[in-house]
């Protein structure tokens, strides 16, 4: 905290006012990169920008794929330098930005064993871009006694106020893993008690991508063609509900791979079974979840690659008693959401608001993670 806040009196980010932030996430899913700009104050959203996307090739997923679940090691050094040549790649496209918020791949996350590791180093794309960078974001969260994720939350908060909510939501996120928002947004502040409470619901597509993959030798089960297919096994659905996880009481979170095992409950079954069986998992992890809220949302706000995908999406209209639609339908953009949540974060840690409180990560009390690095050219 004390690095990052001295560091940050840096030039117009240290100061109040409007500044303009450039988030950038690598995913669970192993998709690509997502870079996003937001104009903010570190409060209120002021306006999004320009956004961009680039792809991982086969090659860059096999080599962070195999760091997955590594703390140290060949494996690890070889997926950051893939992470980073991928952020520099992308990130250089950008002009006019006061900073960046870098968060980096997860390759493993056991907050209460060994931490979490993001992997790509901030201090090099800040040399390299010649712009301060913020990064590490989850570490001081964690060493709070926190999960250190999800950290979206508070930026669910600000996009709540932002689009003129007015009654208590939920973001859902479906990437590789599901995370959960529920907001307030009448609490004018994210901190406060009763503004938000967070976690992940369970896996989301990383099961189902690793059956195509195994499967099919293909990506994901795009539009949900293969899933819509199949039956859901209920059997296999009861097993998968009765892991721990579900009962337990949020704040809570998941590393990618803490579900792999699911794909073997659907061994036996059909490509198109299996598929269905998967989604399906993905949807009850969700009911499950709901059932942690304080208050019934007024409505479900989804986002991430999952809202894509019209069979999870049917399924959770069915299993969910609130109406459950895209981020799209209040103006939001989905695909972008958490590229723009870490400029938004990066912004919070540069002016010293925090970015994770109890009621997100069950974090002792509100913590600003993250550190900030500044290009030499610069002064640091
Ligand atoms: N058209 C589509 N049909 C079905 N599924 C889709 C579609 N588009 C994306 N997906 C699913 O969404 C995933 C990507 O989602 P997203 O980009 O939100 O993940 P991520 O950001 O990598 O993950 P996380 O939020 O867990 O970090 C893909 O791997 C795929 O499983
Ligand atoms: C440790 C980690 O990287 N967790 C990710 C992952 O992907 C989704 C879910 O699990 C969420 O907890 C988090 O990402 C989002 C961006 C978050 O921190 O809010």
């Amino acid at each position: 905290m004390n690095k990052a806040m001295h560091k940050a009196s840096y030039g117009a980010i240290g100061k109040s006012g409007v500044v303009t932030a450039l988030g950038a996430m690598s995913g669970t899913s192993l998709d690509g990169v997502d870079a996003a700009v937001l104009r903010s104050d570190g409060h209120e959203i002021t306006s999004f920008g320009t956004s961009r996307y680039r792809s991982y090739t086969t090659q860059e997923r096999q080599v962070i794929a195999a760091g997955f679940g590594k703390w140290s090691g060949p494996e690890v050094a070889a997926a950051a330098e893939v992470v980073e040549t991928a952020h520099r790649e992308l990130l250089a496209g950008f002009d006019k930005i006061d900073l960046i918020g870098f968060h980096g791949q997860t390759l493993a996350h056991a907050p209460r064993v060994q931490g979490t590791l993001q992997v790509g180093d901030g201090a090099a794309l800040a040399e390299a871009l010649g712009r301060p960078v913020v990064w590490d974001f989850r570490s001081a969260d964690v060493e709070l006694g926190g999960e250190g994720a999800p950290l979206a939350p508070f930026f669910h908060h600000a996009c709540a106020r932002y689009v003129g909510l007015d009654a208590p939501v939920a973001f859902l996120n479906l990437g590789g893993v599901g995370n959960l928002t529920w907001v307030d947004p009448r609490v004018a502040r994210p901190e406060q008690e009763g503004a938000l409470l967070a976690f992940d619901t369970g896996p989301a597509n990383a099961p189902l991508n690793d059956l195509m993959q195994a499967r099919r030798g293909e990506y994901f089960d795009e539009g949900g063609r293969l899933a819509a297919q199949g039956r859901v096994e209920q059997g296999a659905l009861e097993l998968f509900l009765a892991e721990p996880y579900f009962a337990r009481i949020p704040p809570k979170s998941l590393d990618r791979n803490d579900f792999a095992e699911m794909v073997a409950l659907v061994g036996e079954l059909s490509d198109a079974d299996a598929a269905a069986t998967l989604t399906a998992m993905c949807a009850a992890g969700v009911a499950e979840a709901m059932q942690h809220c304080p208050a019934p949302p007024a409505r479900v706000l989804v986002t991430g690659g999952g809202r894509l995908n019209p069979v999870l999406m049917r399924m959770l209209e069915v299993s969910l008693d609130c109406p459950v639609m895209p981020v799209e339908e209040v103006g939001l953009d989905g695909d972008m959401l958490e590229a723009q949540a870490f400029a938004y974060l990066a912004v919070r840690v540069a002016r010293g608001l925090p970015t994770s409180c109890p009621g997100t990560t069950g974090v002792r009390a509100a913590v600003g993670g993250g550190t900030v690095s500044l290009p030499s050219a610069h002064g640091g």
